[in-house]
């Protein structure tokens, strides 16, 4: 779906899409996210995982500008994020969003919204929008169900319609704030392939997940937060063998937010993003 697909020096690191700098966020002044510091660079596949309540959302609308930004920067693409206005280079799919049983609108329909934003300024559908709303279906295997009244379609369904109409913008990174939620087992190896043809082709992903299961093969950074901070941030194997360690020691499953403190001896710091990039 994404364009940016330029030339990369053999060893170098990618690019930033994303760049928080001692970020803060909150609701009104009321900081609830605090002193987060990452880097998310193109074709990068971050899960973000924590407990109930810690944070991740407010992270999520923080970087899309949804809520306060109290203190530090954002840099979206290399923009200082007030300056940056090409809003549609980031498809978000948000949280606990189901199409509501009054919507009366085909998945067609609903995917062809988020073409909005792409559409020139008569706000006209031409054949490309089209192709690229029935390609967004496509790709969420959803393409026989077009004409299909999204009320009723199945609430996995429902959420890949609204992964395609996020697709329909083509992003060049796609936040989803817990896409497997509510969906069964089945449907959840269904969304990681939808992922998965995403990843080659490019989109650069940032995933608030409870479950990492279906998706960890895909991940290339885990970011872990906790009460308000970013705890861990790092490769998904230095996440198992910390988050092994960490079990190990104390024979418990609730110790995740003890990985990487801040003068831990580990090897890297907490907030070290260097772990899975590509
Ligand atoms: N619109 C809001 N106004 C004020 N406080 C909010 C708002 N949304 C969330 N909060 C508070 O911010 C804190 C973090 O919530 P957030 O939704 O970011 O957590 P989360 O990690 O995404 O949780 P979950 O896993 O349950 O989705 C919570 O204490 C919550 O009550």
């Amino acid at each position: 779906m994404s364009t940016a697909t330029a030339a990369q020096v053999p060893g170098s690191p990618a690019e930033p899409v994303l760049e928080l700098r001692d970020a803060s966020f909150g609701y009104g002044e009321r900081p609830i996210l605090t002193g987060a510091s990452l880097t998310v660079r193109r074709g990068e596949i971050v899960a973000v995982v924590g407990p109930n309540g810690s944070g991740k959302s407010t992270l999520m609308k923080g970087i899309l500008g949804l809520n306060e930004l109290v203190s530090g920067t954002i840099t979206l693409f290399g923009v200082p994020s007030d300056d940056f206005a090409d809003r549609a280079r980031i498809g978000y799919v948000p949280q606990r969003h189901t199409l509501s049983a009054s919507v009366r609108a085909t998945a067609e329909e609903i995917v062809a919204t988020g073409r909005l934003p792409r559409l020139g300024w008569l706000g006209r559908m031409r054949a490309t929008d089209r192709q690229i709303v029935a390609r967004s279906l496509e790709v969420v295997g959803l393409a026989d169900r077009a004409a299909t009244e999204v009320s009723t379609l199945s609430g996995g369904q429902q959420r890949r319609v609204l992964i395609a109409r996020a697709l329909a913008g083509q992003p060049d990174v796609l936040i989803m704030d817990e896409p497997t939620a509510g969906v069964d087992a089945a449907n959840q190896h269904v969304l990681a392939e939808v992922l998965e043809r995403l990843v080659e082709r490019g989109v650069t992903m940032v995933i608030v997940t409870h479950e990492l299961g279906a998706l960890e093969h895909l991940l290339t950074r885990i970011i872990v937060v906790d009460a308000g901070r970013v705890r861990f941030d790092g490769s998904p194997e230095r996440y198992a063998i910390q988050r092994a360690a960490v079990h190990h020691e104390h024979d418990s499953h609730h110790h995740d937010l003890e990985l990487e403190q801040p003068g831990s001896a580990l090897p890297h710091g907490p907030l070290d993003s260097s772990g899975g990039t590509r």
